[in-house]
């Protein structure tokens, strides 16, 4: 059903290098949230903290109620398994073939007969879509492929946390979309709580339902996906809309000589927010909200033609949505450059 992480405070150093420091934010249960922030900021370092590879100099991460900062390592051990992480390249052996790769797992880790692995490794299978893949090795298929397989393989053991890094490095933009509909599915179906590391903008806007920037040594900004798509905030902004003008530079921060020479220049308007990408088979997560109900709670103006269907997020298929009045409406399939598509499950790219 997916569980609250709870961060306070949280700071990490090596030596004497500080990577961020008092980062504090709630994982909501169940929802999907997107980590942002220019290389080397330290999201990669965040997800190993997070799962319990990397010890933090301070702070707590509260999972049902345990501190796993303060966790011995055989508690830790136990608190890890309510995790799947997703790593970059899919982290298969790449002697063994995809069965083998997704089954790994539950021989380590429990007492499952080979029938029984066998039946979950073919229900993950079947939920990524690699159904007749299972016998090839991961050299002989695709980089899209191979996060599937590596997905396949973070779910058998039904966690209820799920981290992914950098899910869509290395892919085309089209693996990408079809990629970020089956996060969204998948969210749809088991309910965890997902956490992306990206740099892809467009699945930052689109796919989740909060959004968070680490920059220059600590968490600029954590909320829900509309609070940041209509921040002014001039770090929010820039990355967010992958601009060159404003406070991020090429090295990390601008200095003084370069923001004078930006002043005066004036902003391109905020870029209009999307409908957030819907499941393909029409149905609405539990932990989804009804589009510009953050905005008009908050007694924001969303920028103009913000929540229109013209403005779906790209690679959606045409589905059932849920509009601002909160009652589900169906995308057209005249207006969808994607009507006609066939659901996700088949490919395999
Ligand atoms: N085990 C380690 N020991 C020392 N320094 C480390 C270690 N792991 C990461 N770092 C440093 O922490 C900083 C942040 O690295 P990290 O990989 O988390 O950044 P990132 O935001 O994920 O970058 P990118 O977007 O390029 O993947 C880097 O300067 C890196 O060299």
């Amino acid at each position: 059903m997916g569980v609250e992480i709870a961060v306070t405070g949280l700071t990490k150093t090596f030596g004497s290098q500080t990577i961020w420091r008092d980062v504090t934010l709630t994982l909501p249960a169940g929802e999907i949230s997107v980590m942002l922030g220019p290389s080397g900021t330290g999201k990669s370092v965040f997800l190993k903290t997070l799962v319990g590879l990397l010890k933090p100099d301070t702070g707590s991460i509260v999972i049902n109620g345990r501190d796993l900062t303060q966790l011995r390592e055989h508690d830790l051990y136990e608190v890890r398994k309510l995790f799947g992480v997703l790593f970059q390249d899919g982290a298969l052996f790449g002697s063994m073939n995809l069965y083998d790769n997704i089954a790994f797992p539950l021989r380590e880790h429990t007492k499952k007969t080979e029938a029984e692995i066998r039946r979950i490794v073919g229900e993950k299978i079947e939920l990524v879509g690699l159904q007749g893949a299972e016998g090839k090795l991961p050299g002989e298929i695709s980089g899209g492929m191979r996060k599937r397989a590596g997905l396949a393989r973070a779910l058998v053991l039904d966690p209820e946390i799920i981290l992914f890094d950098e899910p869509d490095s290395g892919l085309d933009p089209v693996r990408t979309a079809y990629l970020n509909q089956l996060i969204v599915d998948l969210n749809a179906q088991i309910e965890a709580t997902f956490l992306i590391v990206t740099h892809d903008i467009n699945t930052a806007r689109t796919v989740p339902d909060n959004i968070g920037l680490l920059y220059h040594r600590h968490l600029a900004m954590f909320g829900p996906r509309e609070m940041l798509l209509s921040s002014e905030e001039p770090v929010v902004r820039q990355f967010l809309n992958a601009q060159r003008v404003g406070p991020i530079g090429m090295s990390e921060e601008k200095d003084a000589d370069e923001l004078a020479a930006e002043s005066g220049q004036e902003l391109p308007p905020l870029p209009p927010i999307a409908l957030q990408l819907p499941t393909s088979d029409g149905s609405v997560r539990r932990t989804a909200r009804p589009a510009g109900e953050w905005c008009r709670t908050n007694g924001v103006t969303p920028p103009p033609g913000s929540f229109e269907s013209s403005t779906v997020a790209a690679g959606a298929i045409a589905a059932p949505t849920v509009a601002t009045s909160g009652e589900p409406t169906v995308t057209s399939p005249s207006t969808s450059p994607y009507a006609g598509s066939s659901t996700l499950v088949g490919e395999v790219g």
